[in-house]
């Protein structure tokens, strides 16, 4: 079985004995939820140490909703992060910023019944990746999967993760899935046993399908 080309994200982390065994899964992205209305809040429950001490290779990814730029950094500094994900209204201007500081921006995007790309292209430039996620209640961690076929007439180019309530029995359909521009995939609540809990046997059998020679 080829291997998977997918970048593996695992998010919604919030303890430190969890986040080590998640992390000796070697995850490419762990996230870490910086919403304070999110089950799966991370700030306060996580110290910075344990976040700035994981191995080089896993990079931490600090999720955002409508936050400033000053918030966003002041977390980005405290946590070491690598990586910030919005899944707010944040603008193109302030994507460019958090760019500019020196962090990787990952775009979140809401998809309901289409794909519409007009709203996401004056992303293009100031991200380097989007992330498709379902339309929810929530603005993010709803647990429910979009139609990945809306994401088939994707022309724009920047890279992106798959994301939605993502589960463990999608792991063979996902380890076969080609769509133009998909390189990662993000795993939240569906591998949980309870709210920012994750269970490293699911994460183990899905990354053992995803990543067959490893
Ligand atoms: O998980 C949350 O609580 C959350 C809160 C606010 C913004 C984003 C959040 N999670 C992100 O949502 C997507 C989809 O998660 P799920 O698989 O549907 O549970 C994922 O990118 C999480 O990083």
């Amino acid at each position: 079985m080829p291997k998977s080309p997918f970048l593996l994200k695992v998010c919604g982390l919030c303890e430190e004995e969890n986040l080590l065994a998640v992390a000796g899964l070697r995850p490419d992205f762990v996230g870490f939820i910086f919403h304070p209305a999110s089950a799966r809040y991370a700030g306060g429950r996580l110290r910075t140490t344990a976040v700035r001490a994981l191995p080089a290779n896993i990079r931490p990814v600090g999720v955002f909703v409508n936050e400033s730029t000053a918030s966003v950094l002041a977390t980005a500094h405290s946590f070491g992060l690598h990586a910030v994900q919005l899944h707010g209204q944040e603008t193109p201007a302030q994507c460019a910023e958090l760019r500019a500081a020196g962090l990787l921006v990952i775009k979140a995007f809401s998809i309901g019944e289409e794909l519409d790309q007009e709203k996401l292209r004056p992303y293009a430039g100031v991200c380097d990746y989007f992330l498709f996620d379902t339309q929810g209640r929530q603005p993010g961690g709803n647990g429910q999967v979009f139609d990945w076929e809306l994401l088939r007439g994707y022309s724009l180019g920047v890279p992106y993760f798959l994301a939605g309530g993502l589960a463990p029995e999608h792991a063979e359909q996902l380890q076969r899935l080609r769509l133009p521009g998909l390189v990662g995939l993000d795993l939240n609540s569906r591998f949980e046993t309870s709210p920012g809990l994750k269970s490293p046997e699911l994460l183990q059998n899905f990354f053992a399908v995803l990543r067959p020679s490893l």
